[in-house]
C-alpha cells in the first residue's frame, strides 16, 4: 500500500483510516462537513492529528500519540501536491514560472524546470499559455495550470479537492477528461461531490459521513449498488456498468442500453457505462413497441415517496413517476415491469 492513513482530529470529531494503493485513485465522498478536507489537511500536512499515523511508501509523515516517537515531516518535504478547488498560482509569475515553481525548488536547473513545466502544459493542453499571468486566464485554464503545477513536481501522492467545483459546467467535461489521463496511474487521493467524476476518476471509493468511513469498495460497485442511503442520494443517478457493443451497452444481467458517447469512445468488448436520471425513465406493464426507447425488464423492489413523486427501484434501477402513475399501474415491489429511457436521455462513459 502507497499511503496509509488513520488519524483522529477530536476537535473536528473526525476518526478515519484509509489505504490508497500504488497507483490507484480513491475518491473520498461525503456530505459538507463529513470530514473530507480535514484528511486532506492530515496527508498534505497542514494538520495534525490527535492521534494517527500516515505513511507514504513505508515511510511515516506523521506520527502522533503511538508508542513510537512522534513524527511530524513538514508539507514541502513530503512528496505530497495538493490541489485545492481554487486555483493557486502565484499572480506575478507567468503559467510556465508557476509551473517551473516545484521544480526549481527541489533543485533542477531553470533550463530543466523550465523544460519539465513545458511537458506539462502540454500535457494539461495549455502549451500555447506559457507566457500569460494567471489573471489573463479563464477558470478552467487556471485550474488546469494548477494541475500542471501540482503534477511537476513529481509528488508520490496527489491530493484533489473538488478540483471542478469551482469551474463553469461547460468546462467540466473536457477538465475530466484530461485529469482522466494524468490521473491514471498515479496514487491520488479525489475529494468530491460528484458521483459521476467518482466513478470516471477512481478506482476506489470512501464514503465518509460525520467523520467516519461509512462504505467503501470499487467504484462501480459502491455507486451502482449504493448501500448506504447517503451514496445513493449522492449517486443520484442510475448507472449500468456493462460491456460496449456496436448497439450499447450489454450489462451481466441481461440489460442492453443505447445513449450518446462522450468523451473518448469506448472501444468493442470494454467497458462503459450508461448513465440516466431516475426522472427520465417511464414505467410500462408491457414492453412498448414500435418505440426508439431502451426498454429493461425489471422487478419492482420498494417503492417510496420522493420530492412528491414516487420513486420505485428495481434491480438497482431507480424511476420517478407520479403517485397517479404509480397508482394506475397498480404497482407494488414484485410487479414486473418495464422501465423506458430515451437514447438521447442516456450518456454512455467509456470506463
Ligand atoms: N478550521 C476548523 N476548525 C475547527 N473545525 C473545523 C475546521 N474546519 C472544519 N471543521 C469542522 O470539522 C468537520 C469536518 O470538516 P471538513 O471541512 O473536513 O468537511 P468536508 O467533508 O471537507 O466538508 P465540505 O464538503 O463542506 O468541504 C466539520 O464538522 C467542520 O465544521
Amino acid at each position: 500500500m502507497s499511503l496509509q492513513l488513520d488519524a483522529v482530529v477530536t476537535e473536528r470529531s473526525v476518526d478515519i483510516a484509509f489505504e490508497v494503493g500504488d497507483g490507484e485513485t480513491v475518491a473520498l465522498l461525503g456530505p459538507n462537513g463529513a470530514g473530507k478536507s480535514t484528511v486532506l489537511a492530515v496527508a498534505a500536512g497542514l494538520l495534525r492529528p490527535d492521534r494517527g499515523r500516515v505513511t507514504l511508501d513505508g515511510r511515516p509523515l506523521t506520527v502522533r500519540g503511538h508508542r513510537q516517537r512522534d513524527v511530524d515531516v513538514p508539507p514541502h518535504d513530503r512528496h505530497v501536491s495538493l490541489l485545492a478547488q481554487e486555483p493557486l498560482l502565484f499572480p506575478h509569475l507567468s503559467v510556465l514560472d508557476n509551473v517551473a515553481f516545484g521544480p526549481r525548488s527541489r533543485g533542477r536547473s531553470r533550463a530543466a524546470s523550465r523544460d519539465a513545466a513545458m511537458r506539462w502544459l502540454d500535457e494539461v493542453g495549455i502549451a500555447e499559455l506559457a507566457d500569460r499571468r494567471p489573471r489573463q486566464l479563464s477558470g478552467g485554464q487556471a485550474q488546469r495550470a494548477a494541475v500542471a503545477r501540482a503534477l511537476a513536481s513529481e509528488p508520490r501522492l496527489l491530493l484533489l479537492d473538488e478540483p471542478m467545483a469551482a469551474l463553469d459546467v461547460a468546462v467540466t467535461p473536457a477538465l475530466r477528461q484530461t485529469l482522466r489521463r494524468v490521473l491514471a496511474d498515479r496514487t491520488v487521493v479525489l475529494v468530491t461531490h460528484d458521483a459521476l467524476d467518482a466513478l470516471l476518476l477512481s478506482d476506489r471509493v470512501v464514503v465518509i459521513d460525520e467523520g467516519e468511513v461509512v462504505e467503501s469498495g470499487p467504484s462501480a460497485e459502491v455507486l451502482a449498488r449504493p448501500r448506504s442511503a447517503f451514496t445513493a442520494q449522492l449517486a443520484g443517478l442510475n448507472m449500468l456498468v456493462g460491456t460496449w457493443r456496436s448497439d450499447g451497452v450489454h450489462t451481466a444481467e441481461g440489460h442492453r442500453i443505447e445513449g450518446r458517447v462522450v468523451g473518448p469512445a469506448p472501444r468493442e468488448g470494454e467497458q462503459a457505462v450508461a448513465v440516466f436520471p431516475p426522472r427520465a425513465v417511464g414505467v410500462y406493464l408491457d414492453r412498448p413497441v414500435g418505440s426508439p426507447r431502451n426498454a429493461l425488464e425489471v422487478t419492482i423492489s420498494h417503492l417510496e415517496p420522493h420530492s412528491g413523486q414516487i420513486r420505485a427501484r428495481a434491480d438497482d434501477l431507480d424511476a420517478d413517476i407520479t403517485p397517479q402513475a404509480a397508482a394506475e399501474l397498480d404497482l407494488a415491489p414484485g410487479s414486473r415491469v418495464h422501465f423506458t429511457v430515451k437514447a438521447n436521455e442516456v450518456t454512455v462513459y467509456a470506463m
